[in-house]
């Protein structure tokens, strides 16, 4: 099996066919919608919050709304009311059950429902798929998170719309330090593998550091990916902010840490700053822009013309063994 992550890997160019990077279309088609680009902020409660929610909404990006602390019946309510889509954050238990059924019986309905623990390879994901696909059989279902093959084709035949991949390599997880087990240091690798056995689409989650880590991500059989950390700084982002040494920051947690949990059980993520680098819709532009870019050097005019080009692993004893043309 290949080992390898985001660092390692460097994607080759193939000929321009295009004039210009604006002839190079970086938008998605993702469950019911089509959407500007495939990424979409982690739904998280520094990442992400409802003004946040509205803007990439109407703005025609992907959001996904945290489920801590929230009102969901009322934010999918003000999301029908302004005409806009909505998706929802589930966990799995019984008050979360519940939504569902109140989303069914009061028409609020919803877009996207994405079914979000720890250890989604689990029963308890298996029935909250079902109970969703008996209430709400037109909401798209992405449930997670996984990190084997195995992994996504129980949740595919559980009825999973798509599955998100990533067990631990987020910049707030533990995960692998409490408990040996994840992806981190090859979530690339565990995207690819994941995505070679998926028959719907993959949700690529966490490991993003840099904006060519979501072409490689398509590359490597991602459909939409989801980022924290490089989303969390921004003026807009919900999270605290703080100021060291003249440099504003905002507080980054991770959701099973003891800031979002508000307890110490099972804590698995932690808190850090990151430096704010202005505002999230100039970011936004920034990253459709830089995969109109990997789309040109591709050689392509469609974002998924970034699956048809050659890599190289960099370092380490492979080194140079996956020239693929
Ligand atoms: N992508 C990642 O690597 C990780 C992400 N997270 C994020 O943190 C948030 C909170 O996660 P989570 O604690 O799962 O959510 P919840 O607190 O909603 O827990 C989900 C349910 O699953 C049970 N559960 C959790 N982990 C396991 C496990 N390893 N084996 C069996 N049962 C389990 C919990 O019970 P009990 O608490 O009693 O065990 C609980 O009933 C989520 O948004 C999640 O995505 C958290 C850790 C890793
Ligand atoms: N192991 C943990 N993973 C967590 C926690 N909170 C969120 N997450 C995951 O991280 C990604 C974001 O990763 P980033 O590298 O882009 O910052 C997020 O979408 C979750 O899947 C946590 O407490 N522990």
């Amino acid at each position: 099996m290949d080992i390898f992550d985001y660092d390692h890997v460097q994607l080759l160019p193939r000929q321009c066919r295009v004039n210009s990077r604006s002839e190079c279309d970086p938008s998605i088609q993702f469950g019911p919608r089509r959407f500007k680009i495939p990424a979409v902020p982690a739904n998280m409660k520094t990442v992400i919050d409802e003004p946040i929610a509205e803007m990439l909404a109407r703005e025609g990006y992907f959001y996904v709304m945290h489920r801590f602390d929230l009102d969901a019946m009322a934010f999918a309510r003000r999301m029908r009311d302004q005409g806009l889509y909505v998706s929802l954050s589930l966990g799995v238990q019984p008050k979360d059950a519940e939504l569902v059924l109140q989303l069914a019986q009061s028409g609020l309905g919803a877009d996207y429902l994405t079914i979000d623990i720890a250890h989604g390879h689990a029963d308890a994901v298996e029935r909250q798929i079902a109970h969703i696909k008996q209430h709400l059989p037109n909401a798209f279902v992405i449930a997670g998170n996984v990190g084997t093959p195995e992994a996504v084709l129980d949740l595919e035949r559980w009825g999973a719309d798509a599955t998100k991949v990533g067990i631990g390599p987020g910049k707030v997880c533990i995960t692998r330090m409490k408990t040996g087990f994840g992806t981190g240091g090859w979530q690339l690798s565990a995207v690819k593998w994941c995505a070679r056995v998926a028959s719907k689409p993959i949700v690529a989650d966490g490991g993003i550091r840099h904006h060519g880590d979501i072409a490689k991500s398509i590359r490597f059989g991602a459909s939409m990916v989801m980022i924290g950390s490089l989303f969390a700084g921004h003026e807009e982002s919900p999270g605290e902010t703080v100021v060291e040494n003249g440099q504003r920051y905002k507080a980054y947690f991770g959701s099973a840490s003891d800031f979002n949990k508000g307890e110490r059980r099972h804590v698995e993520g932690k808190r850090i700053l990151e430096p704010i680098k202005g505002h999230l819709a100039d970011t936004l532009v920034e990253m459709r822009e830089d995969l109109q870019s990997a789309i040109s050097y591709a050689g392509g005019k469609q974002l998924m013309d970034l699956r048809k080009v050659n890599y190289v692993v960099l370092g380490g004893e492979n080194a140079g063994e996956h020239l693929f043309f």
